[in-house]
């Protein structure tokens, strides 16, 4: 049944998921923070920055008007980056004049508190405002999404029946939507692997090969993994789309933020240059110090995002860091 949904978020994947969205027939509403984007989007019916060289359904509308954007929706879809997920839904609540399915789509943890995005949303939406928060996360670059390549992806809800009324909002020919009750271990699949991506980017700018691939993606979800059952995620959400699957795609698609990040650092450019010149968000270095800090708190072993975070945070030297987590105190590959 055609839906009226709002997507809050303009950057690549709100644009793309909206895009999904009306091929599936809904009304759907885009809202972002810049005027010009938006009457970019309303009259050439493309988003140029963040997806270059698509073309917009003419049906998809945008808005800098949150009021206008949330208005009787049905289901409000939050991607903006994870740093403006409290301040937008603290917006959405001033304006929001019924209770929709709440949906988020991004990727990370909130500095400070170490939340995840739906604690955050659960935080700020009184209950009155929402129903059950849905995530949506996956395998899935905004580039492909947008040119209708195929695409796999999980819906995550404590009440199922809002997983499976995501599943059916968004599921189409070319992308599939399974739905999952996991939510802790959806979101925390999500965000680590972020970090683990921008290793994978600097081995690859450091000139390492297949193998340095293969090993920090394996070595990385088993620490994913590790803090996640720690906070209470089902290891075997970890094999599944939130897990493996978006470890596999981040560490090695050029698509990725993260992994193109990593590989500036590992060819020698500055933390500062790698930011200031991408253009988008790159969640995996706040990531890594929230998941650094909770691997603090929490007594577990997480090797590779203290390396990281040495580089990112301590000045430590990326091609130095290597050799040290190889001579690292020799393990069993059956500890957990
Ligand atoms: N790009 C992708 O392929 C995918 C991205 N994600 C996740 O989705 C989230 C958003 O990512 P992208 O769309 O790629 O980011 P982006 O960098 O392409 O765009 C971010 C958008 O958020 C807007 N924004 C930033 N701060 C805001 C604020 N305070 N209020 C309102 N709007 C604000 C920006 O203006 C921009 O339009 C991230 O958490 C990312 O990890 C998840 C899956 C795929
Ligand atoms: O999460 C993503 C794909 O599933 C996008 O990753 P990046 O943010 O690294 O581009």
């Amino acid at each position: 049944m055609k839906q009226k949904i709002a997507v809050l978020g303009a950057g690549s994947w709100g644009t793309a998921l909206a895009m999904v969205l009306v091929e599936n027939g809904h009304d759907v509403t885009i809202w972002g923070h810049h005027k010009e984007q938006m009457e970019e989007m309303n009259k050439n019916h493309t988003n140029s920055h963040y997806l270059p060289d698509i073309q917009l359904p003419m049906e998809l509308k945008a808005t800098g008007d949150l009021e206008e954007c949330v208005k009787d929706a049905e289901a409000v879809l939050f991607v903006v980056p994870t740093k403006a997920m409290r301040e937008v839904a603290q917006k959405f609540v001033s304006v929001c004049n019924n209770q929709p399915v709440i949906i988020h789509a991004s990727k990370g943890l909130e500095q400070k508190t170490h939340k995840r995005i739906s604690e955050v949303l659960m935080d700020e939406i009184p209950e009155n405002k929402r129903k059950d928060v849905v995530v949506l996360s996956g395998p899935s670059h905004a580039e492909e999404v947008a040119v209708k390549d195929v695409t796999t992806i999980t819906a995550a809800a404590e009440k199922i029946e809002y997983a499976e009324y995501v599943q059916r909002l968004f599921s189409n020919e070319y992308f599939r939507v399974y739905t999952n009750q996991d939510v802790i271990g959806v979101e925390l699949g999500a965000a680590l692997k972020n970090i683990i991506a921008l290793g994978s980017g600097a081995l690859h700018g450091l000139g390492y090969g297949d193998n340095a691939r293969a090993a920090i993606m394996t070595r990385g979800l088993a620490e994913i993994s590790r803090l996640g059952v720690a906070m209470g995620a089902d290891p075997l959400t970890f094999i599944g789309l939130s897990g493996v699957g978006d470890l596999a795609v981040t560490c090695t698609s050029v698509h990725s933020r993260n992994w193109r990040a990593g590989d500036l650092l590992g060819k020698g450019h500055s933390l500062d240059n790698v930011l200031d010149n991408m253009g988008m968000i790159v969640e995996g270095v706040s990531t890594t110090k929230a998941a650094y800090e909770l691997s603090r708190d929490l007594k577990i072993e997480m090797p590779i995002t203290e390396t990281i975070y040495s580089v990112l945070y301590e000045n430590e030297k990326v091609e130095k860091v290597v050799k040290d987590i190889m001579l690292r105190e020799h393990k069993s590959e059956q500890e957990f």
